[in-house]
């Protein structure tokens, strides 16, 4: 149960502005387990976004490893980057990205469309998992027709139908109220009961990092203790 799914192992990362060099990661070393709910916790700045970026294969480090299934993913090529996050991940930000002229059905299926995926066995699959995650009645409407929540609610349905290893959240209540914040822990939870899907979830809220399995809190590009 407690095997390590994806592993950090000395990721660096700057970025070069004008003169100055900023050091964003410094040798980060992390795992994330089959089946666990990870924090990372930091400010405003201490290079969150940039490490889920590169654990998600979004980005490049300057040194380090990314092992999946004993393979370095920062070796691949773009194309083969882009089949692992097909395949594994699921992405899920702080702003839904859904695409506003579609229904929240089409939104979930979408990733399966593009896949070129049987179009009813995807609207299906869409479906069950709009239901999972408190939907069914929301299915026909557009993303303007949803609530802050719901929208959410669409974009963690959406990042599930390929049956991800690992969902990347960054900020994923960042935008919410505490109330619709809490919902949308609760679901995560939920599926991660239910599904056993692994989360590595940005945040900057210690009551929703609390929450989680584990909680990694970075400052100035390093981990530091609680
Ligand atoms: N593409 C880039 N070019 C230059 N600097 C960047 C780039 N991306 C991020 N940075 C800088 O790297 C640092 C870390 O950014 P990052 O977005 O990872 O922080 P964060 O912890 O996610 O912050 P927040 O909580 O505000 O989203 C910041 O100083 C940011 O300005």
């Amino acid at each position: 149960m407690n095997q390590v799914l994806l592993a950090c192992n000395g990721i660096s990362k700057s970025f070069q502005e004008a003169e100055n060099k900023l050091h964003v990661l410094k040798n980060v070393n992390l795992h994330v387990s089959n089946g666990e709910m990870l924090a990372i916790l930091g400010s405003s700045g201490s290079g969150k976004s940039t490490l889920l970026h590169i654990m998600g294969t979004l980005d490049e480090a300057d040194a380090g490893e990314l092992i999946f299934d004993k393979q370095n993913l920062l070796d691949l090529s773009a194309n083969q980057q882009a089949a692992f996050r097909n395949e594994h991940l699921g992405f899920v930000y702080q702003f839904h990205h859904l695409l506003p002229e579609f229904s929240a059905l089409e939104n979930v299926a979408m990733p399966l469309f593009i896949a070129n995926k049987n179009k009813s066995e995807a609207l299906d699959r869409a479906s069950t998992l709009l239901t999972k995650v408190g939907l069914a009645e929301r299915t026909n409407h557009k993303p303007y027709q949803l609530s802050g929540g719901e929208r959410q609610r669409v974009a963690i349905a959406r990042a599930l139908i390929n049956e991800p290893s690992i969902i990347m959240a960054d900020e994923p209540t960042g935008n919410l109220d505490a109330d619709t914040s809490q919902s949308i822990v609760d679901l995560i939870k939920d599926i991660n009961a239910t599904s056993g899907t692994a989360f590595v979830i940005v945040t900057h809220d210690q009551s929703i990092a609390s929450q989680l399995d584990r909680t990694l809190k970075l400052h100035k590009g390093s981990f530091v203790e609680g």
